[in-house]
């Protein structure tokens, strides 16, 4: 193993193999542990694709809500899961089916198409220029995040976000989109461990053995991360868990890695030198 590697599953905090139980048991904790220790807060929200990373996190987020009611003795806290689509989403039936399975306090829909049409507008308008395809996605990215916040802001929250270590790792997300977020139960896991969780949960296996998919392109529709990243996630799971993957798989994860370390930071100042 290069020393590269070395240092990025350090970072991504990857364990080669997990407990299941365990690493369930961990993020509810970490949920409940926040939410006790800042006592003002009572909401968690988290927007529900239909996809296996938002199916993981809201099956946690309402377990440990259900554990935060059922010690408190009281019905105070709440999942807030929100459906975010962009008009008509392809498979809204997974996402009924992650909702069945997720049981949220609550659920909620906020069609983003509307904000998201009407910045393209905006920002053409003013400047003259066509906002392409790619750069609508980022929005829809970023109008998901507004609505979550939104939500929150209103019912003493947190917003949840989804981002694990084989996403981190190649930066494959939207800065302050779905990267934007308060707390993040998932990250340290593989795209396999986010699975081996799903399953010991009791999750339907047709929401984990989908294709991942951002969908935010409206010229390739329900693009996969692997086509997009043009490297498989069970390479990315491998890399992460310490093995080799030969060369080019290899380099173009390190390439991703390099190239996004921005997404990984607090916006840059005078005093940081990550970046040199
Ligand atoms: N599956 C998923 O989880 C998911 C979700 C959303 C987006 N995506 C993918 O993630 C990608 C997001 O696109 P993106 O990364 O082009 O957009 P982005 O908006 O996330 O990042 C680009 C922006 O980052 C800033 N930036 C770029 N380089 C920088 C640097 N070196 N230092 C500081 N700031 C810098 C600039 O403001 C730039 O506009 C796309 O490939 C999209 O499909 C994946
Ligand atoms: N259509 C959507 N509805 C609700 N929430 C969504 C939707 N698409 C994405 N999200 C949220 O963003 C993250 C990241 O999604 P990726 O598939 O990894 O891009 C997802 O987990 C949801 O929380
Ligand atoms: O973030 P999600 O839930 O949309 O999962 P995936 O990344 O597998 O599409
Ligand atoms: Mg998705």
């Amino acid at each position: 193993m290069n020393e590269l590697q070395k240092q990025i599953i350090d970072e991504m905090e990857v364990k080669s193999t997990i407990d299941p139980k365990e690493e369930i048991r961990r993020s509810i904790d970490f949920l409940k542990t926040y939410m006790k220790k800042h006592s003002f807060l009572r909401t968690m929200v988290l927007g529900i694709s239909g996809g296996q990373d938002s199916t993981l996190a809201g099956k946690l987020a309402q377990v440990a809500i259900d554990e935060l009611n059922e010690e408190s003795g009281s019905n105070d806290y709440q999942f807030v899961a929100v459906r975010l689509p962009y008009g008509v989403q392809a498979d809204e039936d997974d996402c009924q089916d992650a909702l069945r399975f997720i049981q949220p306090s609550r659920s909620v829909t906020v069609n983003i198409k509307g904000a998201t049409d009407e910045t393209v507008s905006a920002v053409e308008e003013a400047t003259g220029e066509k906002v392409s395809d790619f750069n609508k996605g980022n929005i829809k990215a970023r109008q998901r995040m507004i609505a979550q916040y939104t939500i929150a802001g209103a019912l003493n929250g947190v917003v949840l976000g989804t981002d694990h270590s084989a996403e981190a790792v190649t930066g494959f997300y939207t800065k302050y989109g779905d990267g934007g977020a308060d707390l993040v139960p998932i990250f340290r896991l593989n795209k396999r461990q986010g699975k081996e969780l799903l399953k010991e949960l009791g999750c339907p296996e047709h929401l984990y053995l989908k294709k991942p998919t951002a969908d935010l392109e409206e010229n390739r529709p329900q693009l996969p991360d692997e086509e997009a990243l043009g490297v498989t996630y069970d390479q990315i799971d491998d890399y992460l868990e310490g093995k080799d993957v030969g060369k080019e798989a290899s380099d173009k994860i390190e390439n991703h890695f390099l190239k996004t370390k921005h997404k990984r930071h607090m916006p840059i100042t005078v005093f940081d030198d990550f970046w040199k």
